[in-house]
């Protein structure tokens, strides 16, 4: 067997691999960008080739890179950005139409369709989700209604639906192996999470015939093989990049939670073997599939996170590198009173407003751009306060610490601010490629490179920890401005 991992993490704006050995040491990275398609307003799209194309460069490359000869690749493991809806011709293998982005609002009246014939109870207990735009079923519903002949030629197995892992694993393995794995199929809004099947009351609702969907297999074990340089190389793992990300965090255990910070934020508590129904709207959903048996987590998901940060580089062009966000944030003793609510795709939990827009408010004639930063780092920690708020009440559980990562954990101003508005220590891992060494781990332990989820525990190592320092009367005050701002931000564009 081979010694070292290959994880391949197909985030929203970015294809990336890691090379892991045994040790969890990093032999090598590559990253790509990839272009992001805004056709109309709330509207996100992803070309599905671009996905496939961007992932197998930075896979080749890492392996290039490293040194590391194929044949002693003991596993790849993907990890993907969730709900993105891919539909392809299973006999020419091109996509039908562009891939439908999870941040992507089209769908928000099909929703609002679904709530009006009574199935909203139905989605809540079924799924564990909120009927909500962001999730896979009524995007593949839109893609059939849309493109000529589609829904035909599905009904004959013709063309294939996937989330990108999926849609990764086909292409990998030539088109032989059409499957998904249940953190996948959990966000899919068509599949039954205690059952662990696909729901037909779903899919006649929605008119999605069975014979386009995956088989749900599980979250490690070997799905099929591919080919890097003349060697068989297994795929051995998948999972949902924030499901990847709890168990890149080793949180295997009942109360285990992480936040991740990449383009949405995202923090999820495992559960346990029993599925947690919120009162908070937060989503119950499979934290990880393992030997037929699945754990399920809570889940609150929050759609612009970093990309907020994105939005001021790309759009605004107020600094040309993410990390100089930090800089400026730091350059201003506060916010001045400004309050950013980037509710850019409506907000998502706990609030759940498809109707909901980004929001800028308390101006004055002093703002300067440095405030409007601030204000946007800072509306990335209320936002997830607002997440451990919900699942505290959930669960009756205080979180005593947090378990960071994601590219914007990197800002030691946005982690010590997260701190104080939580009043909790938050900690950072050594290794911040959680999400990748989740789906590395899951590989990992089909093929036998490690030999179960104490080994992996005992991996964990803390870089920093940031401790709450605020005092109280200020953490109240700005709170109460970011939920005064949140009111404003409510049920803009129905
Ligand atoms: N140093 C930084 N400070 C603040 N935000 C950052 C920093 N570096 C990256 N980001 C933000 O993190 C996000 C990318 O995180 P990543 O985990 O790679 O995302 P994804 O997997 O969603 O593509 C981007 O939205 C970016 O703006
Ligand atoms: O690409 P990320 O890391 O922002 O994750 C996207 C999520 O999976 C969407 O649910």
């Amino acid at each position: 067997m081979g010694n070292y991992i290959l994880a391949l993490d197909q985030g929203t704006t970015s294809s990336r691999a890691i090379l892991f050995d045994r040790a969890q040491n990093i032999l090598a990275v590559s990253q790509k960008e990839f272009t992001q398609y805004y056709p109309r307003e709330g509207w996100v799209e992803h070309d599905a080739m671009e996905i496939w194309s961007s992932q197998y460069a930075v896979m080749m490359e890492v392996v290039a890179q490293s040194g590391v000869d194929a044949g002693d690749l003991a596993a790849i493991g993907i990890t993907n950005q969730r709900e993105t809806t891919v539909l392809w011709d299973r006999h020419t293998g091109r996509p039908i139409h562009n891939a439908i982005v999870w941040q992507c609002r089209r769908t928000a009246d099909l929703v609002d369709q679904l709530a009006a014939e009574g199935l909203e109870a139905h989605i809540r207990s079924t799924t564990g989700l909120l009927p909500d735009a962001y999730f896979s079923a009524t995007k593949i519903k839109w893609l059939l209604d849309h493109v000529d002949g589609a829904r035909e030629k599905a009904r004959r197995g013709d063309i294939l639906f996937g989330t990108v892992d999926s849609w990764l694993l086909w292409k990998l393995t030539g088109g032989a192996v059409h499957a998904t794995d249940p953190t996948n199929a959990s966000r899919t809004m068509l599949y039954d999470i205690r059952k662990l099947d696909w729901d037909d009351t779903l899919l006649q609702a929605l008119d999605i015939p069975r014979a386009m969907l995956p088989q749900v297999r599980s979250s490690s074990e070997i799905y099929g093989y591919t080919e890097i340089q003349g060697a068989r190389v297994p795929i051995a793992g998948m999972a949902g990049d924030q499901q990847a990300a709890l168990f890149g965090q080793t949180c295997f255990s009942p109360g285990d939670a992480k936040n991740t910070y990449g383009t949405g934020c995202f923090l999820l508590m495992n559960t346990g073997t029993e599925p947690c129904v919120s009162r908070n709207g937060l989503l119950t959903t499979i934290a990880v599939g393992l030997g037929g048996k699945v754990q399920y987590a809570l889940e609150g998901s929050v759609f612009v996170g970093g990309a907020v940060i994105q939005w001021l580089r790309d759009e605004l062009r107020f600094f040309t590198e993410s990390r100089d966000a930090e800089y400026y944030a730091r350059k201003v003793e506060d916010n001045g009173g400004v309050y950013l609510v980037p509710a850019f795709t409506g907000l998502g939990a706990p609030y759940w407003d498809m109707y909901a827009r980004g929001t800028l408010v308390g101006l004055t004639r002093g703002t300067r751009r440095e405030h409007i930063i601030r204000a946007a780092q800072e509306s990335i920690a209320y936002q997830v306060y607002d997440l451990v708020r919900a699942m505290e009440a959930d669960t009756g559980l205080p979180l005593n610490q947090l378990r960071a990562d994601g590219g914007a954990s990197r800002d030691r101003f946005l982690m010590q601010f997260q701190a104080d508005i939580l009043e909790r220590t938050v900690r950072r891992p050594a290794i911040r490629e959680t999400t990748a060494l989740g789906a590395a781990y899951l590989a990992g332990l089909a093929v036998g490179l490690w030999r179960d989820l104490d080994e992996l525990r005992q991996l964990w190592i803390c870089d920093t920890s940031f401790r709450p320092a605020m005092d109280p009367g200020r953490r109240a005050s700005l709170l109460s401005g970011w939920h005064k701002a949140v009111g404003r931000s409510r049920d803009w564009a129905r």
